[in-house]
């Protein structure tokens, strides 16, 4: 397994050891062990989402605060999306930060976004299927969305001739009112 730093610290890039042979392949998608090993610390993930979504739906950017903040560990099953974290920890350097990667049936990265982090998705294929683990449950209360456009975080979304969000991320929140994690 391959472990690559992104440019905000505590988020990192996942790439499993795949065996392929005749029959197709195999590789480990969640091996405790060997994550907490790369990640430096223990986790527990309580909940597995998945998603589907059709070419140029964005969901994002979304967190819980605490204390249901979420550690999400992602990954594509099928298609390809561009995954996004950003840092809205107060007092962390990179705070308004972001960083991006493609992740894909085909190249089979995960990213590991800690809790402090807003997380949002652009799907870039026909379809795209998306799995993650949380480390707290989902808390309605809790849930916050800021906009995916907002041009103080100024993310640069990969041109996919059209973007289609949710009736709730259509009025999410503008970066500089939305709540941030205080610690
Ligand atoms: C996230 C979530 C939603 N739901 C319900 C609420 C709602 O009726 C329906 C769809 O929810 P949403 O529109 O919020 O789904 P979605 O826009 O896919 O939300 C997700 O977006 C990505 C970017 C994330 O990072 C996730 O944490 C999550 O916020 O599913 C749950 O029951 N459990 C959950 O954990």
């Amino acid at each position: 397994m391959k472990i690559t730093a992104t440019p905000i610290a505590d988020v990192v890039v996942i790439e499993p050891d795949v065996f392929a042979d005749e029959r197709g392949f195999f590789f480990e998608s969640f091996n405790q062990h060997k994550f907490e090993q790369a990640i430096g610390r223990r986790v527990d993930f309580v909940q597995d989402n998945h998603s589907k979504s059709v070419r140029g739906v964005l969901r994002g950017l979304h967190y819980q605060l605490p204390p249901h903040a979420q550690g999400k560990l992602v990954r594509v099953i099928q298609g390809e999306v561009y995954d996004v974290a950003v840092d809205i920890r107060k007092d962390s350097p990179t705070f308004g930060q972001w960083t991006g990667q493609h992740l894909s049936a085909e190249n089979k990265k995960q990213m590991w976004i800690p809790e402090g982090f807003a997380h949002a998705f652009l799907t870039l294929t026909e379809t795209a299927e998306f799995l993650y683990k949380t480390t707290d449950y989902y808390a309605k209360d809790c849930e916050r969305a800021i906009a995916w456009n907002d041009p103080q975080i100024a993310i640069d979304w990969p041109e996919v001739g059209g973007i289609t969000v949710s009736a709730k991320d259509a009025v999410a929140a503008a970066f500089a009112n939305a709540d941030i994690f205080e610690n």
